[in-house]
């Protein structure tokens, strides 16, 4: 399976998965055609690393933004293949409703648009754990897959935006191009993603720094989860692109969804932090700053003083019912479908991401420490 002379658009190209999809890319040894970059903003450091790459396969810079149906038709006119990361992540509610709506939802949408009128013929969408849960019961779920059975209503926006999204990409499988050709899509839902230049780390070595060396416990030890190492992710992208090539592998994956996962042993979010910076002699506090129970009522008390404030001020409390009940359900997932199906396998082990992400953090301390200091001054 290869990717040789394709032409391909990664959205979201200058964010922490999206680079790395596109890094891995243009390691190809069969090399690609062209790969065209879509973001709103690429920073000074990620243009400098695709500048670097000096390879067969053409690379194009597109800022722009995903709302802006001209730019997405010139930005699929002429590729076969679309990798859509673009997203506005959310979890605390921050961001206005409507702005998520309009980049998570209509985004998408308008892309697949486009992908019928340029003829794009596969399309594979990051979705996220998220679009299943954990419910608002906080209901567990060990080592699921594609066909475990689970109610989930979520309300929380981004999490309604992801499932929304999801559910216009794998419909659009099977439309027809207007060259008559047909649109092939899978959505890949990722577990909570870690690696070098991982935003949510760095938010965490922060407290860390700030707590005097010792990370904040936001999720009981019992709260077993498996996040996935940035390069397998990004690999299951690739993977996945690969055998949506093959007609015989394409029919079995067009239309579906997949869990993705790897081997990082399953432990808490907040045991993953601590466990990545071992190394560096970081503590992390024994137990939850209260009874669970207590935490989420804590939070729906904020979430009531948020709702009552809101005519006047908008406060955004630092937590809610849904990131305490999304922190402390287990919730694991297999990747085994994504194995039979696309022949993902985790590219690195969990060793090797440990050790990268962690050296990373490390990395990451001085610089840190220094802006905290900045800023309390
Ligand atoms: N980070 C995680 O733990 C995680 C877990 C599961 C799924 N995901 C999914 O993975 C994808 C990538 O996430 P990430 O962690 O790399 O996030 P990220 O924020 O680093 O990357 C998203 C990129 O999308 C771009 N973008 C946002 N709005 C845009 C717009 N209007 N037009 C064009 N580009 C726009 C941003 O500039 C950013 O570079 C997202 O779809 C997210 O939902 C992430």
């Amino acid at each position: 399976m290869s990717l040789a002379g394709v032409s391909c658009l990664v959205t979201g190209a200058g964010g922490f998965l999206g680079q790395r999809i596109v890094r891995l890319l243009l390691e190809e040894e069969e090399a690609l055609a062209e790969i065209r970059l879509l973001d709103k903003a690429f920073s000074n450091e990620a243009l400098e690393r695709f500048g670097k790459f000096q390879g067969k396969t053409e690379v194009k810079i597109l800022e722009g933004d995903i709302r802006d149906v001209m730019f997405l038709h010139r930005a699929c006119q002429g590729v076969s293949l679309v990798i859509h990361t673009a997203s506005i992540i959310d979890t605390l509610g921050l961001i206005e409703k409507q702005l998520l709506w309009e980049v998570n939802v209509t985004g998408t949408r308008l892309l697949l648009e486009a992908c019928v009128r340029c003829n794009v013929q596969h399309f594979i969408y990051t979705s996220t754990i998220e679009v299943t849960g954990p419910n608002s019961r906080g209901d567990p779920i060990f080592n699921g897959d594609e066909d475990t059975a689970y109610e989930s209503e979520s309300k929380f926006p981004y999490a309604q935006s992801k499932r929304l999204a999801e559910d216009s990409v794998l419909k659009a499988d099977g439309q027809v191009l207007k060259d008559g050709g047909t649109l092939m899509t899978c959505a890949l839902r990722s577990m909570y993603i870690f690696g070098e230049g991982c935003p949510f780390l760095l938010g965490h070595l922060d407290k860390c720094l700030l707590n005097k060396n010792v990370y904040l416990r936001f999720s009981r030890k019992e709260a077993l989860v498996n996040p996935v190492y940035v390069g397998n992710i990004a690999w299951a992208h690739v993977q996945a692109a690969k055998a949506l090539q093959v007609p015989q592998k394409a029919k079995h994956i067009r239309g579906q969804f997949y869990y993705v996962s790897d081997d990082t042993p399953h432990m808490s979010y907040a045991d993953l932090n601590y466990e990545l910076t071992k190394d560096l002699g970081f503590g992390i506090e024994p137990q939850l700053p209260m009874p669970l129970t207590m935490l989420y009522y804590f939070s729906l008390l904020l979430e009531l003083v948020s709702f009552l404030l809101r005519p006047f001020v908008r406060y955004i409390p630092s937590t809610n019912r849904h990131l305490v009940t999304l922190l402390n359900t287990p919730f694991t997932f297999s990747y085994r479908k994504a194995q039979k199906d696309f022949g993902y396998t985790p590219r690195y082990t969990w060793e090797e991401a440990s050790q990268c992400t962690g050296q990373w953090i490390a990395s990451m301390v001085p610089q840190r420490r220094q802006y905290l200091k900045i800023k309390a001054a």
